[in-house]
């Protein structure tokens, strides 16, 4: 048996953490089955948004004409595309190595728990006081041979398609369908319901469902009947839920119909640890399972699989670790941002959750119109809106569509960060005109309006 001072089975973000007990001098296990950096660089939100940049560009020249301009695109080389994406995935293990001193001894294979303290990996018995499981998620097994799901695009290995069909309607779905149909490929989205991105709030939802269908085929109220895959197409039997049947052709069908966990695989059926429902692994408020010296983080948890929160996890445990914290890691707030077109920025309670919960609150919804910066854009769309507690001025929630959503929500998260007041958005100095000032008349209602709901609520 081999002894280490600490064991990590997964080098995704926890790669991190492993570079850092390496140089405090811990002798440290590093166990990866795939290539060390994990989903995000490697399958996952870089690669993906890699892809995002090409079709964002695409999109503003097909759009000039709001500008006045007539354009027309020559040729998209997605073959170079693909290559540039593929070379970029093809240097992520290498350039990961390099982050661990001689004191972290990488193994490359699938790591199991044969005890609460035993792991074996390559047939080979290692133990540690603490175990790290950081092992993340995988996508939802494909009902086709043949078909895709994202790990099939990073690195795509296939030959590229010219046609797709994607099924589902969550982030995976909506970034890269917007991507495909954007760079010339024939998409097709196979939505089962009659909404696309259901977890944000509906009345922004709503926006995207109604400028994203001005560009892209979205079949609604859809499911697959029927595939056959012949000649290198799959032939798709296509049943609305009125019943309507309808017969599609496409060479690559892709599945972004969620992730599921890696629990399964980690032989934690020798072990006291134990699982949710869904198979995620049960944690404390300090990560840990209940074996004493066994964490979970990241997306393991099952929680918020997002990579800033895998990533501020990994590095609250490492302070729990080695810079005796004490205290647990509570997410004031959680945001999360969707990469398509358009672009939504999202955090705290929709609207819905809030009704669900049964609180106080009130709502603003405003244009970004007002902002010369958001005007030159010549898109009408843009929204910001708040939930708000009328008693405190607290942000409940804010919710953004509209270009460069994902930066522009900051201001708010800061806001949240250091002192959840919205007066602070109404009273700080904004650099005029840009475009993050359109946030401005936002704060400027929603301050107004619980000025309102309290003269009204006076006693
Ligand atoms: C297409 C796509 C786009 C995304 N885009 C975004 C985005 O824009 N923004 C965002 O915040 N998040 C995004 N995400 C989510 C993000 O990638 C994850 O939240 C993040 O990677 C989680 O990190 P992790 O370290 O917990 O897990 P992972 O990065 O999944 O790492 C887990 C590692 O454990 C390894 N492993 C699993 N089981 C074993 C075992 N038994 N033995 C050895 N090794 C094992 C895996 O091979 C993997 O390398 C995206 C995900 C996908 C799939
Ligand atoms: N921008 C980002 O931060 C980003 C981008 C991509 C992925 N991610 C992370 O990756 C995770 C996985 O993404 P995802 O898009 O796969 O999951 P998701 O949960 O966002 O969406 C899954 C979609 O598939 C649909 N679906 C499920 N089963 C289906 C079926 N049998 N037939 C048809 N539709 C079905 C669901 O209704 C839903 O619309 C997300 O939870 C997210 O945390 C984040």
């Amino acid at each position: 048996m081999k002894e280490f001072d600490l064991i990590i089975i997964g080098a995704g973000r926890a790669s991190n953490l492993a570079a850092k007990a390496g140089k405090l001098g811990l002798k440290v296990a590093l166990i990866e089955k795939s290539s060390l950096g994990g989903t995000c660089p490697n399958r996952g939100c870089v690669p993906s948004k890699l892809l995002i940049g090409y079709a964002n560009k695409i999109r503003e020249i097909k759009e000039s004409k709001t500008h006045f301009i007539k354009s027309k695109i020559e040729h998209i080389d997605i073959e170079k595309i693909f290559k540039e994406t593929n070379k970029y995935i093809d240097s992520i293990d290498e350039n990961y190595q390099k982050k661990f001193n001689e004191n972290v001894i990488i193994f490359r294979g699938e790591g199991k728990f044969i005890a609460n303290k035993i792991v074996e990996v390559n047939n080979e018995k290692l133990t540690a006081p603490t175990i790290i499981i950081a092992t993340g998620t995988r996508p939802a097994k494909v009902p086709y041979e043949k078909a895709w799901s994202s790990d099939n695009i990073f690195p795509l290995k296939d030959k590229i398609p010219n046609s797709i069909t994607i099924v589902g309607a969550g982030f995976i779905a909506c970034e890269l369908t917007n991507f495909f149909d954007a760079i010339g490929i024939k998409t097709k989205q196979l939505v089962r319901s009659n909404t696309l991105l259901s977890n944000e709030d509906e009345e922004i939802s709503s926006i995207f469902k109604e400028e994203y269908c001005k560009n892209i085929d979205v079949e609604f109220e859809t499911n697959i009947k029927e595939v056959k895959y012949q000649n290198e197409k799959f032939y798709i039997t296509l049943e609305k839920n009125d019943g309507t049947i309808k017969e599609h052709i496409s060479e690559a069908l892709l599945y972004a119909t969620g992730r599921v966990s890696n629990a399964d695989k980690l032989g934690l059926e020798n072990t006291d640890i134990e699982l949710n429902k869904k198979g995620f692994i049960k944690r404390d408020e300090f990560f840990q399972t209940k074996v004493k010296g066994v964490y979970v983080v990241g997306d393991a948890s099952g929680e918020h699989m997002l990579q800033h929160a895998a990533a501020y996890e990994i590095n609250h445990l490492s302070k729990i670790l080695f810079e005796n914290e004490k205290e647990p890691l509570k997410f004031k707030y959680m945001p999360h941002a969707v990469f398509s077109f358009p672009e939504i920025a999202s955090v705290g309670l929709t609207e819905q959750k809030a009704k669900e919960l049964n609180i106080n609150y009130i709502t603003t919804t405003t244009n970004w119109l007002a902002s010369a910066k958001a005007l030159s854009l010549k898109i009408k769309y843009p929204r910001t809106k708040f939930i708000l507690n009328p008693k405190t001025y607290e942000i409940l929630g804010c919710h953004l569509i509209g270009f460069e959503s994902a930066t522009m929500i900051h201001q708010v998260l800061a806001i949240m960060h250091i002192n959840n007041d919205i007066r602070h958005l109404k009273e700080m100095l904004y650099i005029h005109p840009a475009l993050s000032e359109a946030l401005l008349p936002a704060a400027v209602e929603a301050v107004a309006k619980i000025q309102e709901y309290k003269k009204s609520h006076k006693k």
